[in-house]
């Protein structure tokens, strides 16, 4: 049998859709090796190497693997992590939208910046299907350089050694994009539909990074502060009905604030009868959101007196988000689509 592509019907381009990673298992050791990945990455912490190696491999990687593993171990799935599991659903459903939509056949290909799928096994995988032109997609709606700067570097570290580059493509971001905000606000309306009332207070909870990038010009925190207010505004929410916060604080410097955890004691404490929690920045729902934010977060708020908690799920592979990544493909390949009836041939 023929493969689905074969040199002459090279695809017109095809997506790399990049996400951050996630270990291979929920044990010790494979968040052990996924941890010595990802902190070792100087984008994501940029420590002095020899202070950081004795730091990372002193401490850190004997201590965390084993809490964190635990922390996995809640929401593993049956298809493994929800990070993975979600991904693979978005890779499928755009692929399927965007034939869809063009009727061609446009391979969307998975990478993660660390751990696996790789972006080397990605890469075999884009050269297989014959693919010259790549648009990368990473599912980071709002930049940063700790997220989707070290994804491109992650790529370009794979090309290295390439001598015969694909033409490149790369989306740095859709944090105010219309399609993008809306899926956000109907995610939320149709939380309330489903509750019957409004939320009385909306948190859009967003990944934090050090306080110490964003002052060195990560824009990071003003991509979130703009999607929060569009949001807000889509929504008909009043300043004082939502509150943007950040999470997932690591280390002992100070990160981006208000703080989540801080936020929801708080919160929990002026004993609202209902509180919505979003998190927009997450394309997918993983241990960040579905441990920290279903999970933590809530029993904070529910032991500081607070009530209704409601988390809203990320946009996953819901078809409103699904078209909203096929509006972004088709808008930023412009140009690399080939006039109907004409599919590119190899010279
Ligand atoms: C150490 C510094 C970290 C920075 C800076 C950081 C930025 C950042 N991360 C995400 C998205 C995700 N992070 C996830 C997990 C995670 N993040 C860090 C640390 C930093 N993140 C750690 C150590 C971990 C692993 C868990 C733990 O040990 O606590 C995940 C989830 C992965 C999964 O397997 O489910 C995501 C997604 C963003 C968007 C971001 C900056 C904007
Ligand atoms: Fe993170
Ligand atoms: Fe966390």
């Amino acid at each position: 049998m023929e493969a689905a592509h074969t040199p002459h019907q090279r695809p017109p381009f095809a997506v790399l859709m990049v996400n951050l990673g996630t270990p291979d298992a929920p044990t010790p050791d494979a968040v052990r090796r996924y941890l010595a990945e990802f902190l070792w990455d100087r984008r994501v912490v940029d420590l002095a190497r020899p202070l950081w190696w004795l730091i990372l491999n002193g401490i850190i990687l004997r201590t965390r693997p084993r809490r964190v593993a635990k922390n996995y171990q809640e929401v593993w799935t049956e298809e493994g992590s929800p990070l993975l599991a979600i991904s693979r659903q978005q890779q499928r459903g755009l692929a399927a939208s965007l034939k869809q939509a063009t009727g061609q056949d446009i391979p969307v290909v998975l990478a993660m910046t660390y751990g696996n799928p790789s972006m080397e096994a990605a890469g075999r995988e884009l050269r297989q299907l014959g693919a010259e032109r790549i648009l990368v997609l990473p599912m980071y709606p709002q930049f940063s350089a700790t997220t989707t700067a070290a994804a491109f570097d992650r790529l370009a570290a794979s090309l290295k050694h390439c001598p015969h580059w694909p033409e490149l493509r790369y989306i740095r971001d859709y944090h105010q994009h219309p399609a993008y905000i809306e899926a956000l606000a109907n995610s939320v309306r149709q939380a309330e539909a489903k509750r019957g009332a409004p939320f009385e207070k909306l948190v859009m909870s967003f990944h934090g990074i050090p306080q110490r990038y964003a002052a060195q010009g990560d824009p990071y925190p003003r991509h979130c502060q703009a999607t929060a207010e569009a949001l807000a505004q889509a929504l008909g929410r009043q300043p004082d009905q939502w509150l943007l916060t950040f999470q997932s604080r690591f280390g002992k410097e100070p990160w981006l604030q208000p703080y989540t955890d801080a936020s929801m004691q708080q919160l929990g404490e002026q004993q609202l009868q209902s509180l919505g929690v979003i998190c927009p920045g997450f394309s997918a729902d993983c241990l960040e959101t579905l441990e920290e934010i279903a999970g933590e977060n809530c029993e904070i708020y529910e032991q500081a007196g607070g009530h209704g908690f409601h988390y809203i799920p990320a946009l996953n592979a819901a078809p409103e988000h699904l078209s909203m990544l096929t509006q972004l493909v088709l808008e930023q390949s412009q140009g690399w689509m080939p006039p109907l009836n004409a599919p590119l041939s190899v010279q």
